[in-house]
């Protein structure tokens, strides 16, 4: 690609000047810029094409890579060190128990706390010691789009602050439990770095012992919140609607336990991502009568 180094701080001024080529986009490296240039005209360089990356796929999470599925190769991991420059990569091989813990082995650099920005949103914490899962992303902004301001909200399982922060910044006054005190901290955390510390309150432990509604909305963003409903149902009201989260069909449990506790409801599924060949990640929307 042939191109002309300039000052970077003059990217804006030269973009539109005859000679740049519009079709391709400029190349920035420190402080000088690599505009490309149309045939015909002057250049500086002739830089080599950018092959296309051909490594694994990936999760960064600031300057952090997180890698699901098969371990890469050797190969694939110094194409994806040269192609991304990370600190640290890491293999998630699974999520443990109920505080769904990352199990992961250290591919390169040493695991730190990492800040990120997704939805406008921005997040603190350490990938190697809690959850962090982006293909909640369309979730979080569902649930955003759902509350109204001053609504009373409870995230029974709150995690770094995945819904709690969705829900507080769009106006909701939120109850956050989490029985993680890693996850605790980060969550205070993010509270403050987006200005919602006011409006979440966070109770540290099991969420069946913290529970003090009613509230208008539970979030229940756990694989076993079916299993929690009764709990969740003992501070429910008439019009309060509850996000259960869970994993294959579970209608059945959930509509045998909404009508054990005698409510009157209304109850739609959403698919929030596929979780294994034949298996769903859903959300149940139940809304009382
Ligand atoms: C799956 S993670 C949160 C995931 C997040 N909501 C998301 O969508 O990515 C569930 C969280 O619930 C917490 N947890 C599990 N059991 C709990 C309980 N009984 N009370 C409060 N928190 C609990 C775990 O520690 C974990 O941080």
């Amino acid at each position: 690609m042939k191109v002309r180094r300039i000052p970077k701080n003059q990217l804006p001024e030269c973009r539109s000047e005859p000679w740049v080529d519009q079709t391709r986009r400029p190349y920035c490296c420190g402080e000088d810029a690599y505009l490309p240039v149309r045939a015909g005209f002057p250049y500086d360089l002739d830089l080599p094409e950018r092959q296309p990356y051909t490594g694994p796929g990936y999760q960064r999470l600031g300057d952090t890579l997180l890698l699901h599925g098969d371990a890469p190769t050797a190969d694939a991991l110094t194409t994806l060190i040269d192609w991304e420059h990370p600190a640290c990569i890491l293999h998630l091989n699974h999520h443990d128990g109920v505080m769904r813990l990352p199990d992961v082995t250290v591919l390169f650099g040493t695991p730190h706390d990492v800040t990120f920005r997704e939805t406008g949103i921005t997040y603190t914490l350490n990938p190697a010691k809690v959850m962090f899962s982006q293909g909640n992303r369309l979730e979080k902004q569902r649930i955003r789009n759902l509350i109204r301001p001053g609504e009373q909200v409870a995230d029974m399982f709150a995690g770094i602050g995945y819904f709690t922060l969705s829900a507080a910044v769009a106006g909701a006054v939120v109850h956050a439990m989490e029985i993680n005190p890693d996850s605790c901290g980060y969550l205070r955390r993010n509270a403050e770095a987006n200005g919602v510390a006011d409006t979440v309150t966070i109770d540290c432990g099991d969420c069946r012992t913290h529970l003090a509604g009613p509230y208008d909305r539970i979030l229940m963003g756990h694989f076993d919140a079916p299993d929690f409903l009764s709990a969740a149902l003992a501070h429910a009201k008439s019009g309060t609607v509850l996000h259960v989260h869970g994993l294959g069909d579970r209608t059945g449990d959930l509509t045998d336990t909404l009508q054990g506790a005698g409510f009157r409801y209304s109850l739609s599924e959403h698919k929030v991502k596929k979780y294994a060949s034949r298996t769903w990640h859903c959300v149940w929307d139940i809304e009382l009568r």
